[in-house]
């Protein structure tokens, strides 16, 4: 089944309660533009590399478009797309003014120079810039994507279309970015966990959590999450992890990890791998690293009775059939990892205002929206005895209907 397949059916499920029409179910699965473009690079020992670059536009029904921009080697059509679609309900859950899109190219950006990592982002936007900007189609961060990537691209679309830092989200601060959005997503994931452990009854001081992944919004997460009292018993990146059941220095472990580019040999700490991280015995297990983890195979040796997907797309359908009969709770990505994309709305709205807010506006308003949103899904979940990823989907799918039978075709 591919990876569209799959997140169709979470679709499909929410559209079935909702009784949406087949015709509308066509249309609300269906990407409005797909690009697919070269791009090619002089490497820095004077050879050509081509890579693949794509930018999926799923839908504009409440705004512009907007997602981020992943360079990855496992990077597709059919991901993309999967991705793209997933922003569309997420900031319709959360009610921010947009629709949805993503964008990415298939790349290790472990192979590439700095110089070399330049002139791929450039070349990319040279390629695509015509199709997106402020009130098009916004790009920001994702997997293998950060601050000085999107100073890139915002440099690059300016020498098309004039100076306009609304074109991006996720830039540097010197550049117009806002503050608090590295943080954003991690901050939202773990403000969200607190919340969901508060209403189980569950006292966040000593509760167990593995984190697997352990950039961006991983670390902020874990950081969070320490400073609540919760205890961070493993982590992982691509190559492995840690573990240490009495709770792993999440700041250290930061410094660590920035230092030695990656979390093997932290001191005090036993070896674990992926596969261990995601079956082993704690009260919350949270992907926030790619797609499809959580599958058919391990699904019946997870041990977290929680797990919040930061991560986009970590749980296969049948994995999640599973996780629902044994009762084990998941907030939907859609739903956990929205932070990110809240606050880059933030960053839009300052670029376009020309007035700054300070950190502690920006959090503010976040752990809001984040929290509104959580309670808005809690109690549909409730009333509808459905999942909290269904009653998700019914809240963004019916604001995406309800704009498009509003504005028409
Ligand atoms: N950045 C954002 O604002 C948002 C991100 N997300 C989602 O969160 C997830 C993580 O994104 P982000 O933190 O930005 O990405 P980063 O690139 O910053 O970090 C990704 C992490 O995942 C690890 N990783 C990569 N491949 C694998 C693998 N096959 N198995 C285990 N670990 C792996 C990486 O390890 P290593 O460093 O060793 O390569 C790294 O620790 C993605 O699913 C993304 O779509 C969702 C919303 C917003
Ligand atoms: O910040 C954004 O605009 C998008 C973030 C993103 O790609 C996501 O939420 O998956």
């Amino acid at each position: 089944m591919s990876s569209f397949d799959a997140a169709r059916l979470y679709f499909e499920q929410a559209a079935e309660h909702m009784g949406l029409s087949q015709n509308m179910r066509t249309l609300l699965l269906t990407p409005e533009r797909e690009l697919k473009v070269q791009v090619a690079i002089e490497r820095d020992n004077g050879e050509i590399g081509t890579f693949i670059g794509y930018r999926i536009q799923h839908n504009s029904a409440r705004g512009p478009m907007k997602g981020g921009l992943r360079f990855h080697h496992e990077v597709n059509a059919d991901e993309v797309l999967t991705l793209a679609s997933l922003m569309t309900w997420k900031t319709a859950l959360v009610n921010i003014p947009y629709g949805g899109a993503k964008g990415g190219v298939s790349v290790n950006v472990r192979n590439l120079s700095p110089g070399e990592l330049e002139r791929l982002t450039r070349k990319f936007v040279d390629e695509i810039h015509d199709f997106i900007g402020p009130d098009k189609d916004i790009p920001a961060p994702d997997m293998g994507t950060d601050a000085q990537v999107m100073a890139w691209i915002m440099n690059q679309y300016s020498k098309y279309h004039g100076f306009n830092p609304a074109c991006v989200t996720g830039k540097p601060l010197e550049l117009h970015g806002a503050d608090g959005r590295t943080e954003a997503t991690g901050r939202g994931v773990g403000l969200c966990t607190a919340e969901v452990l508060r209403r189980k009854k569950m006292d966040i001081k000593g509760t167990t959590i593995a984190i697997q992944g352990f950039g961006n919004v991983g670390t902020f997460t874990a950081k969070f999450l320490h400073d609540q009292g919760a205890k961070i018993v493993g982590v992982t990146d691509v190559s492995g992890g840690v573990w240490n059941p009495e709770g792993l220095d999440v700041p250290e472990l930061i410094r660590y990890a920035q230092e030695h580019r990656g979390i093997a040999g932290f001191e005090g700490t036993e070896p674990i791998s992926n596969d261990d991280l995601l079956t082993s015995e704690v009260d919350v297990l949270i992907p926030a690293a790619v797609g499809g983890v959580l599958n058919v195979e391990n699904a019946p040796h997870v041990r977290a009775n929680i797990i919040i997907e930061a991560a986009n797309n970590p749980t296969v359908p049948e994995a999640d059939e599973s996780f629902n009969e044994r009762e084990i709770l998941i907030l939907p990505d859609i739903l956990a990892n929205a932070g990110g994309v809240i606050v880059s709305y933030f960053e839009w709205v300052q670029n376009r205002q020309h007035f700054r807010w300070d950190l502690e506006r920006v959090r503010k308003e976040l752990d809001r929206i984040m929290l509104e949103s959580l309670n808005k899904v809690w109690k549909i979940a409730e009333e509808k005895g459905v999942s909290l990823r269904t009653a998700s989907y019914i809240i963004g799918l019916g604001r995406v209907g309800r704009a498009t039978v509003l504005g028409g075709m």
